[in-house]
């Protein structure tokens, strides 16, 4: 038998000591033998298996995730947040919904009822997998175009309709792999509220009544159940999610798929919790002996508006965290708070909370020669000031117009390079299932809102990331993302000379800071938070806080 082509026939468990002889004449049951789903045995040169492992590498040209499991089990939410995800890192990646192909060709009235998943209905079968090759041939094309990643989001849940996939994969191009990423879950609870979120947004149950609907719905997972062959090591590279993530397996997962696919696979999770972004205090103005007067943006402490700012973020914190915990019903736990490295991110959290993470990959972008010595003190805008940037520097703006993500400030970095350095972040906040407060900068948050709102990350550049607001992010069941901004009102809080409390000292954050010593450690020191009635009786509290300063 000829040797494969396509790269989901991948070695089988044990082959590791095969012998380098050309595959093309071993016998079969030997130790270069392979196994290609339903077509059976063949053989494969160790050259070969070596060039597959190639195909899922960063080099391979286009990749098919292609999504296996019973209805309700999730897929469409994995592919929706795999979707965003790689397009952020920066691989151009499109989901197809073999759903949306079915319900175009055919009446969801008609196509979309329990019957029309029957195997033994040749007619709506043929339907079907007409519509699933539509949707791969449209696949293919978008790779074609210079994608990276089409995911096919399909049920796919026959050993036949994989292999189909992967014949087809594997004629249109060698240059393509195919992965399947099945999602398997038997805990019955989960279960229970994945099908009535299905009934409640799905196209398909439109007319019914949330009853007639979950009854059908019942009868179409039970018809797939039928017939359903979960997929096998032999059939090529896989991954496989258990029960919500709480077991990942991983076979010939290379690259790429590695690096990125799989750690984000393992991070995601179901649950609802808010995630605020919000951007440092305003710092001193230059000149004022606080700070460095060229490194403003690295250096400066909180103004009298951004130590406001503090405040009103504890008390908006505070108020939707009690709103969460309270919504679901579960004792309060503590909100994950991650800052920059910079003093006034720091401070900008010192009411908040006692404990947080500092991270230098939440530090603003590296401007190179380009911001020294002006944007960053004098920058004063919301947006960095491409304007100004533009007319000092027009060839470097003329190149930064033409790859805006790719386009590296002078001895700086790319919103590229920041991206690479966010990915950690992103996957802790994606993984945590507390309340996640971020505080950082311009050019961070611009990459991290385009994330969650899903814009093009050649636009971030542009965002707008105004000061004393907060963007809140609240997950929705079908995996993407509802963003609100929540404006903090800076001037509802009394200045320290309204309130006769001492300024602060050697604390950038706090206002009521006083000099005792906590404990043996010379940063940790006493501070009372405002007595502010805005921020009510439960912020009167004395808090030992890291001085950032
Ligand atoms: N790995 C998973 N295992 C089980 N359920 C999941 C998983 N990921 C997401 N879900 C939940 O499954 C629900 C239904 O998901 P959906 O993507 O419509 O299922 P499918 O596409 O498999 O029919 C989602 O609202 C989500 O809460
Ligand atoms: O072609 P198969 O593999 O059955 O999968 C596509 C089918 O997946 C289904 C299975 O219920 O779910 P969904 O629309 O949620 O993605 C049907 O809509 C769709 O026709």
């Amino acid at each position: 038998m000829a040797a494969p082509s396509g790269a989901h026939r991948l070695p089988m468990e044990g082959d590791a000591q095969a012998s380098p002889a050309s595959g093309s004449n071993m016998s079969p049951g030997s130790s270069d033998e392979y196994y290609s789903g339903a077509t059976g045995k063949v053989s494969l040169a160790a050259s070969e298996r070596q060039a597959l492992r190639e195909r899922l590498t960063p080099d391979a040209a286009g990749i098919v995730l292609c999504m296996v499991g019973l209805p309700a089990r999730g897929k469409s939410f994995i592919s929706r947040k795999v979707e965003r995800f790689l397009n952020w890192r920066g691989f151009s990646t499109k989901s197809f919904n073999v759903g949306m192909y079915r319900r175009d060709a055919v009446d969801p009235e008609r196509s979309g009822r329990s019957d029309y998943f029957d195997a033994e209905n040749s007619t709506a079968l043929a339907a079907r997998q007409e519509a699933a090759m539509k949707a791969l041939i449209d696949a293919l094309v978008f790779l074609d175009d210079g994608g990276k990643f089409a995911i096919l989001d399909a049920t796919n849940s026959t050993l036949q309709r994989r292999h189909m996939i992967g014949e087809k994969v594997a004629a249109h191009s060698r240059q393509y792999s195919l992965i399947f990423i099945e999602a398997l879950c038997d805990d019955e609870e989960v279960l229970e509220a994945n099908m009535s979120t299905k009934v409640q947004f799905s196209p398909d149950f439109k007319n019914m009544t949330s009853e007639q609907a979950l009854a059908d719905l019942k009868i179409r997972i039970a018809k797939y159940a039928e017939v359903y062959e979960p997929v096998q090591d032999h059939e090529g590279a896989s991954i496989k999610l258990f029960n919500l993530s709480s077991k990942v397996m991983a076979n010939h997962c290379y690259g790429r798929v590695a690096k990125s696919i799989l750690p984000f696979l393992m991070a995601i999770h179901i649950g609802g919790r808010p995630i605020w972004l919000v951007r440092a205090g305003a710092g001193q103005p230059p000149g004022t002996g606080q700070g460095s007067p060229t490194r403003h943006d690295r250096t400066s402490r909180l103004s009298e508006e951004g130590r406001s700012l503090a405040i009103g973020l504890a008390a908006f914190v505070r108020r939707r965290a009690d709103e969460y915990w309270r919504s679901i019903g579960k004792p309060q736990e503590p909100t994950l708070v991650i800052t920059s490295t910079m003093p006034r991110a720091v401070a900008s959290v010192c009411y908040t909370t006692l404990v947080h993470d500092q991270r230098s990959a939440l530090n603003p972008v590296d401007k190179g020669a380009i911001g020294e010595g002006w944007w960053d003190v004098e920058c004063p805008s919301d947006v960095p000031p491409w304007k100004e940037v533009e007319f000092r520097h027009p060839e470097f703006m003329a190149q930064w117009r033409k790859n805006p993500v790719r386009c590296h400030f002078p001895g700086g970095e790319s919103y590229n390079d920041v991206v690479m350095r966010l990915e950690g972040v992103l996957l802790d906040v994606e993984m945590c299932t507390t309340p996640v407060l971020i505080v950082s900068h311009v050019t961070t948050l611009q990459l991290l809102v385009a994330y969650f709102r899903g814009i093009p990350l050649d636009q971030a550049w542009e965002l707008p990331v105004p000061r004393n607001t907060v963007f809140e992010v609240l997950p929705t069941p079908g995996g993407s993302f509802h963003c609100e901004e929540h404006r903090i009102d800076t001037s509802a809080f009394p200045s320290p000379e309204e309130e006769g409390e001492a300024p602060a000292v050697g604390c950038g954050g706090g206002r009521t800071c006083s000099v005792d010593f906590e404990n043996s450690n010379p940063h940790a020191k006493r501070q009372r938070v405002a007595t502010s009635e805005d921020l009510g009786a439960a912020y009167c509290r004395c808090l030992p806080v890291a001085c950032p300063v």
